[in-house]
Protein backbone atom coordinates (compact mmCIF):
# COMPACT_ATOMS: atom_id res chain seq x y z
CA UNK A 1 0.00 0.00 0.00
CA UNK A 2 1.04 3.55 -0.78
CA UNK A 3 -0.31 6.10 1.33
CA UNK A 4 0.54 10.15 0.12
CA UNK A 5 0.34 12.44 2.79
CA UNK A 6 1.13 16.14 1.91
CA UNK A 7 0.50 19.84 3.39
CA UNK A 8 2.10 23.02 4.23
CA UNK A 9 4.74 23.48 6.65
CA UNK A 10 4.42 22.02 10.43
CA UNK A 11 0.60 21.06 9.57
CA UNK A 12 1.47 17.66 11.45
CA UNK A 13 2.46 15.65 8.04
CA UNK A 14 5.26 14.02 9.79
CA UNK A 15 3.98 12.80 12.66
CA UNK A 16 0.94 11.43 11.14
CA UNK A 17 3.41 9.87 8.24
CA UNK A 18 5.70 8.29 11.00
CA UNK A 19 2.30 6.93 13.04
CA UNK A 20 0.63 5.33 10.30
CA UNK A 21 3.44 3.94 8.60
CA UNK A 22 4.30 1.87 12.31
CA UNK A 23 0.62 0.98 12.55
CA UNK A 24 1.06 -0.80 8.81
CA UNK A 25 4.19 -1.69 9.38
CA UNK A 26 5.32 0.27 6.10
CA UNK A 27 8.23 2.47 5.75
CA UNK A 28 8.37 5.86 5.82
CA UNK A 29 9.91 8.42 3.37
CA UNK A 30 9.89 12.63 4.83
CA UNK A 31 10.27 13.98 1.09
CA UNK A 32 11.45 16.97 2.70
CA UNK A 33 14.37 16.08 4.00
CA UNK A 34 15.91 15.65 0.40
CA UNK A 35 15.39 19.15 -0.26
CA UNK A 36 16.83 19.72 2.95
CA UNK A 37 19.75 17.64 2.23
CA UNK A 38 20.13 19.49 -1.36
CA UNK A 39 19.99 23.29 0.96
CA UNK A 40 22.46 22.37 3.26
CA UNK A 41 25.13 20.69 0.71
CA UNK A 42 25.02 24.04 -1.38
CA UNK A 43 25.09 26.45 1.39
CA UNK A 44 27.87 24.49 2.83
CA UNK A 45 29.94 24.42 0.02
CA UNK A 46 29.41 28.37 0.03
CA UNK A 47 27.04 28.21 -3.03
CA UNK A 48 23.84 30.08 -4.37
CA UNK A 49 20.55 28.34 -3.25
CA UNK A 50 18.92 30.68 -6.14
CA UNK A 51 21.47 28.81 -8.64
CA UNK A 52 19.45 25.97 -10.33
CA UNK A 53 22.61 24.50 -11.44
CA UNK A 54 24.59 24.56 -8.22
CA UNK A 55 21.37 23.09 -6.89
CA UNK A 56 20.72 20.19 -9.74
CA UNK A 57 24.51 19.18 -8.95
CA UNK A 58 23.49 18.89 -5.26
CA UNK A 59 20.37 16.75 -5.88
CA UNK A 60 22.33 14.28 -8.43
CA UNK A 61 24.90 13.95 -5.81
CA UNK A 62 22.92 13.55 -2.80
CA UNK A 63 23.36 10.61 -0.49
CA UNK A 64 20.29 9.06 0.88
CA UNK A 65 22.61 7.85 4.05
CA UNK A 66 23.19 12.03 5.11
CA UNK A 67 19.60 12.43 5.69
CA UNK A 68 19.60 11.53 9.54
CA UNK A 69 22.33 14.82 9.81
CA UNK A 70 20.16 16.42 12.85
CA UNK A 71 21.17 20.09 10.68
CA UNK A 72 18.61 19.06 8.52
CA UNK A 73 15.59 19.52 11.02
CA UNK A 74 16.65 23.54 11.72
CA UNK A 75 15.09 26.39 10.44
CA UNK A 76 17.47 27.41 7.72
CA UNK A 77 17.40 24.08 5.98
CA UNK A 78 13.92 24.51 5.97
CA UNK A 79 14.27 27.71 4.02
CA UNK A 80 16.56 26.95 1.77
CA UNK A 81 14.50 23.91 0.87
CA UNK A 82 11.54 25.96 -0.12
CA UNK A 83 14.34 28.10 -2.27
CA UNK A 84 16.22 24.70 -4.15
CA UNK A 85 12.63 23.06 -4.30
CA UNK A 86 11.46 25.48 -7.21
CA UNK A 87 14.20 24.15 -9.52
CA UNK A 88 12.82 21.97 -11.86
CA UNK A 89 16.05 20.46 -12.30
CA UNK A 90 16.40 19.40 -8.32
CA UNK A 91 13.01 18.13 -8.54
CA UNK A 92 13.79 15.74 -11.51
CA UNK A 93 16.99 14.46 -9.99
CA UNK A 94 15.36 13.58 -6.48
CA UNK A 95 12.06 11.86 -8.71
CA UNK A 96 13.72 8.21 -9.14
CA UNK A 97 14.71 8.08 -5.50
CA UNK A 98 11.31 8.78 -4.38
CA UNK A 99 9.34 6.68 -6.59
CA UNK A 100 11.32 3.45 -6.18
CA UNK A 101 11.34 3.95 -2.40
CA UNK A 102 7.28 4.20 -2.90
CA UNK A 103 7.24 1.19 -5.01
CA UNK A 104 9.16 -1.47 -2.94
CA UNK A 105 7.02 -4.15 -1.78
CA UNK A 106 5.04 -4.10 0.96
CA UNK A 107 4.96 0.10 0.16
CA UNK A 108 5.39 3.35 2.13
CA UNK A 109 4.02 6.49 3.75
CA UNK A 110 5.88 9.41 1.93
CA UNK A 111 5.01 12.76 3.26
CA UNK A 112 6.16 16.45 1.24
CA UNK A 113 4.31 18.40 -1.00
CA UNK A 114 3.78 16.98 -4.39
CA UNK A 115 3.11 13.22 -3.63
CA UNK A 116 -0.16 12.54 -4.66
CA UNK A 117 -0.19 14.87 -7.12
CA UNK A 118 3.34 14.17 -8.61
CA UNK A 119 5.42 11.39 -6.98
CA UNK A 120 2.65 8.71 -6.94
CA UNK A 121 -0.34 9.51 -8.60
CA UNK A 122 -1.65 6.13 -8.69
CA UNK A 123 -0.95 5.70 -4.35
CA UNK A 124 -3.90 3.86 -2.99
CA UNK A 125 -4.71 6.60 -0.31
CA UNK A 126 -4.05 10.09 -0.06
CA UNK A 127 -4.30 12.43 2.66
CA UNK A 128 -3.89 16.68 2.47
CA UNK A 129 -3.15 17.54 5.86
CA UNK A 130 -4.14 21.43 6.66
CA UNK A 131 -3.84 23.46 9.87
CA UNK A 132 -4.39 27.38 9.96
CA UNK A 133 -1.10 29.28 9.56
CA UNK A 134 -1.12 30.62 13.12
CA UNK A 135 -1.62 27.09 14.74
CA UNK A 136 0.90 25.86 12.59
CA UNK A 137 3.34 28.67 14.21
CA UNK A 138 1.98 27.30 17.71
CA UNK A 139 3.21 24.32 17.07
CA UNK A 140 6.43 25.00 15.64
CA UNK A 141 7.22 27.06 18.49
CA UNK A 142 6.34 24.95 20.79
CA UNK A 143 8.10 22.33 19.09
CA UNK A 144 11.33 24.57 19.21
CA UNK A 145 11.13 26.08 22.92
CA UNK A 146 10.60 22.04 23.39
CA UNK A 147 14.43 21.56 22.10
CA UNK A 148 15.58 24.37 23.75
CA UNK A 149 16.27 26.95 21.24
CA UNK A 150 14.94 30.63 21.02
CA UNK A 151 11.56 31.52 20.04
CA UNK A 152 10.08 34.07 18.36
CA UNK A 153 6.27 33.20 17.39
CA UNK A 154 6.43 36.20 14.70
CA UNK A 155 8.87 35.80 13.23
CA UNK A 156 7.98 31.85 12.87
CA UNK A 157 4.30 32.61 11.63
CA UNK A 158 6.19 34.95 8.99
CA UNK A 159 8.42 32.80 8.01
CA UNK A 160 5.38 29.33 7.16
CA UNK A 161 3.54 32.22 5.85
CA UNK A 162 5.95 32.93 3.36
CA UNK A 163 7.30 28.98 2.71
CA UNK A 164 3.47 28.53 2.13
CA UNK A 165 3.41 30.83 -0.72
CA UNK A 166 6.75 29.65 -2.34
CA UNK A 167 5.19 26.16 -2.60
CA UNK A 168 1.86 27.24 -3.25
CA UNK A 169 3.11 29.13 -6.25
CA UNK A 170 6.09 27.63 -7.91
CA UNK A 171 5.45 26.54 -11.13
CA UNK A 172 7.09 23.22 -11.00
CA UNK A 173 4.88 20.42 -8.30
CA UNK A 174 3.08 23.45 -6.49
CA UNK A 175 1.59 22.49 -3.23
CA UNK A 176 -1.62 21.51 -3.62
CA UNK A 177 -4.00 18.46 -2.67
CA UNK A 178 -4.70 15.86 -5.55
CA UNK A 179 -8.40 15.50 -7.08
CA UNK A 180 -8.61 12.52 -5.32
CA UNK A 181 -7.02 13.24 -2.00
CA UNK A 182 -8.96 13.45 1.32
CA UNK A 183 -8.35 16.90 3.23
CA UNK A 184 -7.52 16.44 6.64
CA UNK A 185 -7.91 19.79 8.81
CA UNK A 186 -6.50 19.51 12.26
CA UNK A 187 -6.39 22.99 13.17
CA UNK A 188 -8.69 21.79 15.96
CA UNK A 189 -7.48 18.33 16.82
CA UNK A 190 -4.83 17.71 18.75
CA UNK A 191 -2.20 14.90 17.57
CA UNK A 192 -3.85 11.64 18.88
CA UNK A 193 -7.23 12.98 17.25
CA UNK A 194 -5.87 13.47 13.74
CA UNK A 195 -4.41 10.34 14.12
CA UNK A 196 -7.30 8.92 14.59
CA UNK A 197 -8.92 10.51 11.62
CA UNK A 198 -6.46 9.86 8.85
CA UNK A 199 -6.48 6.02 10.05
CA UNK A 200 -10.11 6.52 9.52
CA UNK A 201 -9.78 8.34 6.06
CA UNK A 202 -7.22 4.84 5.50
CA UNK A 203 -9.77 2.34 6.78
CA UNK A 204 -12.38 3.92 4.86
CA UNK A 205 -10.69 3.68 1.09
CA UNK A 206 -11.74 2.08 -1.07
CA UNK A 207 -8.31 1.74 -3.50
CA UNK A 208 -6.69 0.27 -0.21
CA UNK A 209 -5.19 -2.80 -0.41
CA UNK A 210 -4.34 -5.23 2.49
CA UNK A 211 -0.32 -5.87 2.95
CA UNK A 212 -0.60 -8.25 5.62
N1 LIG B 1 -2.54 17.60 15.50
C1 LIG B 1 -1.54 18.17 16.17
N2 LIG B 1 -1.79 18.96 17.22
C2 LIG B 1 -0.79 19.59 17.87
N3 LIG B 1 0.52 19.47 17.56
C3 LIG B 1 0.83 18.69 16.54
C4 LIG B 1 -0.16 18.00 15.79
N4 LIG B 1 0.46 17.31 14.80
C5 LIG B 1 1.77 17.56 14.93
N5 LIG B 1 2.00 18.37 15.98
C6 LIG B 1 3.28 18.93 16.40
O1 LIG B 1 3.52 20.03 15.52
C7 LIG B 1 4.90 20.08 15.14
C8 LIG B 1 5.01 19.98 13.61
O2 LIG B 1 4.58 18.68 13.24
P1 LIG B 1 5.30 17.89 12.06
O3 LIG B 1 6.77 18.00 12.17
O4 LIG B 1 4.68 16.55 12.02
O5 LIG B 1 4.79 18.76 10.84
P2 LIG B 1 5.22 18.69 9.31
O6 LIG B 1 4.02 19.07 8.53
O7 LIG B 1 5.82 17.35 9.02
O8 LIG B 1 6.34 19.81 9.27
P3 LIG B 1 7.43 20.15 8.13
O9 LIG B 1 6.68 20.57 6.92
O10 LIG B 1 8.22 21.26 8.65
O11 LIG B 1 8.23 18.89 7.90
C9 LIG B 1 5.58 18.94 15.90
O12 LIG B 1 6.13 19.46 17.08
C10 LIG B 1 4.45 17.98 16.22
O13 LIG B 1 4.70 17.25 17.41
N1 LIG C 1 7.78 16.72 -1.59
C1 LIG C 1 8.33 17.89 -1.18
C2 LIG C 1 8.81 18.04 0.12
C3 LIG C 1 9.37 19.23 0.47
N2 LIG C 1 9.48 20.23 -0.43
C4 LIG C 1 10.14 21.51 -0.13
O1 LIG C 1 11.03 21.38 0.96
C5 LIG C 1 10.70 22.31 1.99
C6 LIG C 1 10.96 21.66 3.32
O2 LIG C 1 10.03 20.61 3.50
P1 LIG C 1 9.57 20.13 4.96
O3 LIG C 1 8.45 19.17 4.70
O4 LIG C 1 10.75 19.46 5.57
O5 LIG C 1 9.16 21.32 5.71
C7 LIG C 1 9.25 22.70 1.73
O6 LIG C 1 8.93 24.01 2.18
C8 LIG C 1 9.15 22.60 0.21
O7 LIG C 1 9.60 23.78 -0.40
C9 LIG C 1 8.97 20.05 -1.68
O8 LIG C 1 9.02 20.97 -2.53
N3 LIG C 1 8.42 18.88 -2.04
Amino acid sequence: MIVAIDGPAASGKGTLARRLAAHYGLPHLDSGLLYRAVAHHVAARGGDLHDPEAATQAARALDAATLGDPALRGRHAGEGASIVSAHPGVRAALLDFQRSFAATPPGAVIDGRDIGTVICPDAEVKIFVTASAEERARRRASELAGRGEPVDQAAILEDIRRRDERDTTRAVAPLKAADDAVTLDTTNLDAEAAFRAALAIVEGNPKRRRTA
